[in-house]
């Protein structure tokens, strides 16, 4: 399906770079079928050629008439100025790939001026392991074969949900976020493991696999989490010992309300950059 199509990402950061390293390493498509553009970081365009053999081009939009899939990799505050440099090199033939937070499909076509199949998405940044969940929605002018376009590609780097739109806000603050939740969690058992004197490789050898483990157990049972976390708690014993401490600075809260401000930042940047009042 993504043989001959020839892919552009507008952004060159993180996420662009996890796509990239993910999608290549499944082979799907060749290095020389990716075309990259950056804004600022002109070195980070360099080191993408080098180590990925992609192409790049800088300042010179044009390269995109001839593009099948450009992907919106910038930040949401730069959606206006992106989509403002490439609209006059888009048409409805391109399908246009967004992974920005927030921003709506509504408002890319109202930017772009003209009918290009929209799909909005949100990947994480597991993307460079292969092991996404990414959550992908049509917008007004995208066919079913637009979706399946998107699902296969998104596929290379993980696992993919297709979603409505209206739901991709909580998505973003659930799992587009959540591998940050989870790597601020391990330095937290990394600091933990270094003060009760374990050395550091020892201890990140332990963490990814308590981690590795537990996710997949949670993939392969129908118990619930809570079921889970019992069945490892003995009374009087050495989990119990810590969930007190984990109980009294308030754990569980602080991780519900940090899902629930990400997924109302995400509302409130579509609300920011969005020109659609
Ligand atoms: N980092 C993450 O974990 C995830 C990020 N996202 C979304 O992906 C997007 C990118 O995020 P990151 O990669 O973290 O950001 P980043 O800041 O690392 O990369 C964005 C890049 O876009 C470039 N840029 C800005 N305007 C441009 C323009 N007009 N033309 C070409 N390049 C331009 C910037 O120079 C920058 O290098 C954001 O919208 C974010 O919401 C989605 C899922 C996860
Ligand atoms: O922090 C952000 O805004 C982006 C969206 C999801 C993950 N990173």
């Amino acid at each position: 399906m993504l043989k001959n199509k020839k892919l552009a990402f507008i952004g060159a950061g993180s996420m662009a770079e996890a796509m990239i390293s993910g999608i290549l390493a499944k082979k799907l498509i060749q290095p020389q079928q990716i075309f990259v553009t950056n804004r600022s970081n002109k070195e980070k365009l360099l080191l993408l050629q080098k180590q990925y053999g992609v192409k790049t081009f800088v300042n010179d939009e044009s390269v995109l008439s001839d593009i099948d899939i450009i992907i919106l990799a910038t930040k949401p505050k730069d959606i206006a100025e992106t989509v403002e440099k490439i609209k006059q090199y888009t048409t409805k033939e391109h399908l246009i790939i967004s992974v920005l937070a927030g921003v709506s499909t509504a408002c890319i076509s109202q930017l772009l001026g003209h009918e290009a199949p929209i799909i909005r998405t949100m990947p994480n940044t597991s993307a460079a392991v292969g092991e996404s969940i990414t959550a992908i929605a049509p917008g007004e002018f995208a066919t079913s074969a637009h979706l399946e376009l998107s699902e296969t590609l998104f596929k290379a780097i993980g696992e993919v949900a297709i979603v409505a739109e209206d739901k991709l806000d909580a998505i973003t603050g659930l799992s587009g976020s959540g591998p940050a939740y989870i790597y601020y969690l391990i330095e937290a058992m990394e600091i933990g493991a270094r003060e009760i004197g374990l050395d550091d490789k020892l201890a990140k050898q332990l963490i990814a696999q308590v981690l590795i483990g537990a996710a997949e157990r949670i993939k392969s049972t129908d118990l619930s989490s809570q079921t889970l976390y019992k069945q490892v708690m003995s009374p009087g014993g050495t989990t119990e010992a810590g969930f007190k401490v984990l109980e009294s600075f308030q754990y569980q809260e602080a991780m519900v309300e940090c899902i629930k401000r990400a997924a109302q930042r995400s509302t409130e940047l579509g609300k920011l950059y969005s020109f659609i009042k």
